[in-house]
């Protein structure tokens, strides 16, 4: 009710920030179409869309990275220009995109204070940096970090305590949050919202990206809605929006989320394309044992630092571990293997391990399926790859449509879709899927889960690592719960519920009935 109301009060009052008939164009193509929005002091607004909807060039608009072509932004009723990323920070406009940028080498204090004043000078005293930084951490977010850690051993959710820390060090007036949960399991969102909240009662506007509509629910006072680069709405949640609204009005069409459902399998076998024994990687992963067969999709969770991080990468032979990986009947050393014997891998970091990003479309999708193809002896057959393309790009509603579009510009979740298709090219028998929706819109995922639940029923295998646990629960025809390591839980069934597998996952506490039935 207290939110409310003071939430009534600042919408009279004049908006801290204001966006007025912004558009932009991209040769020919116009990406934002006079979309104007406002934002208030302490006011915390969801930004939401389809993949390609516009939201990412609408920040980066207003954080200086792409000019307008037409447009203005008002901070406090002043009209500002900003050309640069600079000017956006001058202006108190700070943001924390997608891509983490860290130098894995350095530690806590030295990534926070990174080209600041603290760290300057001969005569540092870095006791004293350090100290100062654990302090900053604690004051901004609540939470403590070791300040001489090693940034690269922190979790996702510990290093965005840096970054964020580190734009309210320079004081904004505007934070922007470009889809920061994606990366985080349930408890990490939780405590991400808190800090959300501290920020917000010191008066800080916030606009929050983000594809998970129930996280809108708890955290957004309002939500701005873009469809193909249009302002379509701004609702409400607490004048009563439901998340199927904001959908339809996100996709211009009705959608239920994981509509796929868990149908039946139609060809369940009991041949394994996916075999490990005994996985151990040195600090995460002890002694993993597991069965994919030929027509199931089998999922694996844990709460992040269980080793849930590092279960993909050792199973396609990117991680060192001991023990076995076969992929049929062939022994897997190298991710190089693991393609060739007819595995596929969609990798969690999409832009830095999935697709070229340099290279079109038509490209990426062929690339696993050269020889099938016809492009053999560096000969390519670029009308039927076009043809091959241009099936891939429907049936998973790629945007935009042309095959020769480069992939680095295409929105993160239609790369995602073109690293996924380029798997359902090649007709792998196995495919290993890292958090394979992250950053995927509603209406996209069904349809990557249609694809995948084809994939699967044609004979193929899948083994989805995910920290989603409603997807797994609508995916998955087992799931596998890691605990420290150690796949402690197997579940399968129409009853299991996320409830159930968040319990296992961080107790690790699994009933008679809940143990694992199989040992590989
Ligand atoms: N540099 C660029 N050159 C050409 N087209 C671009 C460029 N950057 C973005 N686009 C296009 O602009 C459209 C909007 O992309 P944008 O990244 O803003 O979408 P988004 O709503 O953030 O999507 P997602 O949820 O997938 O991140 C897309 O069709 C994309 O292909």
């Amino acid at each position: 009710m207290l939110r409310r109301c003071v939430l009534t009060l600042e919408s009279s009052l004049k908006p801290l920030l204001s966006l007025s008939g912004i558009t932009k164009r991209f040769g020919a193509v116009t990406v934002l179409s006079d979309v104007s929005l406002d934002l208030h002091s302490g006011e915390v607004l969801g930004l939401v869309g389809e993949n390609g909807a516009g939201k990412s060039t609408l920040i980066k608009v207003l954080t200086g990275l792409y000019a307008a072509d037409e447009g203005s932004i008002r901070l406090n009723g002043e009209l500002v220009s900003i050309n640069r990323p600079a000017d956006a920070e001058a202006l108190g406009i700070a943001v924390i995109h997608q891509e983490r940028h860290f130098a894995p080498q350095l530690r806590v204090y030295e990534q926070l204070f990174l080209g600041l004043p603290q760290l300057s000078g001969a005569l540092t005293n870095l006791r004293k940096v350090a100290r100062e930084a654990s302090l900053k951490i604690t004051e901004v977010t609540g939470q403590s970090l070791d300040p001489h850690a090693l940034v690269s051993e922190l979790t996702v959710a510990q290093q965005q305590l840096i970054q964020i820390t580190r734009a309210v060090l320079s004081s904004p007036k505007v934070l922007i949050l470009d889809e920061p949960t994606a990366p985080l399991a349930s408890q990490e969102v939780s405590q991400l919202f808190d800090v959300v909240r501290r920020l917000q009662a010191q008066g800080v506007g916030i606009i929050f990206v983000s594809h998970y509509l129930q996280e809108l629910e708890e955290i957004t006072d309002r939500v701005t809605v873009l469809r193909n680069g249009l302002k379509v709405a701004d609702v409400r949640f607490q004048d009563g929006a439901t998340i199927a609204q904001i959908v339809e009005l996100m996709v211009g069409r009705q959608v239920t989320e994981f509509d796929h459902g868990r149908i039946p399998r139609k060809a369940q076998s009991n041949s394994a394309v996916l075999r490990l024994s005994g996985l151990t990687s040195s600090g995460s992963l002890t002694d993993v044992s597991l069965t994919v067969h030929a027509g199931e999709i089998v999922g694996v969770t844990g709460l992040v630092g269980s080793g849930i991080e590092n279960l993909a990468d050792a199973v396609v032979g990117a991680k060192s571990h001991t023990g076995s990986v076969h992929v049929r009947e062939h022994e897997v050393q190298s991710p190089a293997e693991f393609v060739s014997f007819g595995g596929g891998i969609v990798p969690s970091n999409r832009r830095a391990n999935g697709a070229f990003q340099r290279s079109t479309v038509r490209e990426n999708l062929v690339v696993s399926s050269l020889s099938r193809l016809g492009r053999l002896f560096g000969l390519t057959n670029v009308a039927k790859e076009r043809t091959v393309s241009r099936a891939l790009i429907s049936q998973l509603d790629v945007r935009p449509t042309d095959p020769e579009y480069v992939v680095g510009n295409l929105s993160g979740g239609n790369q995602q879709k073109v690293v996924l298709g380029k798997w359902l090219a090649s007709e792998a028998s196995v495919l290993v899927l890292d958090q394979p929706t992250s950053g995927v819109d509603v209406g996209s995922r069904t349809q990557i889960y249609e694809q995948l639940n084809s994939l699967v029923d044609s004979g193929a295998g899948a083994l989805v690592v995910t920290v989603d646990l409603e997807e797994l629960v609508g995916i998955a025809d087992r799931i596998l719960v890691l605990y420290r390591g150690r796949i402690v839980a197997e579940l399968s069934g129409h009853d299991v519920t996320t409830d159930q597998i968040l319990r296992l996952a961080s107790s690790g506490d699994a009933s008679s009935n809940e143990r694992v039935k199989e040992l590989a």
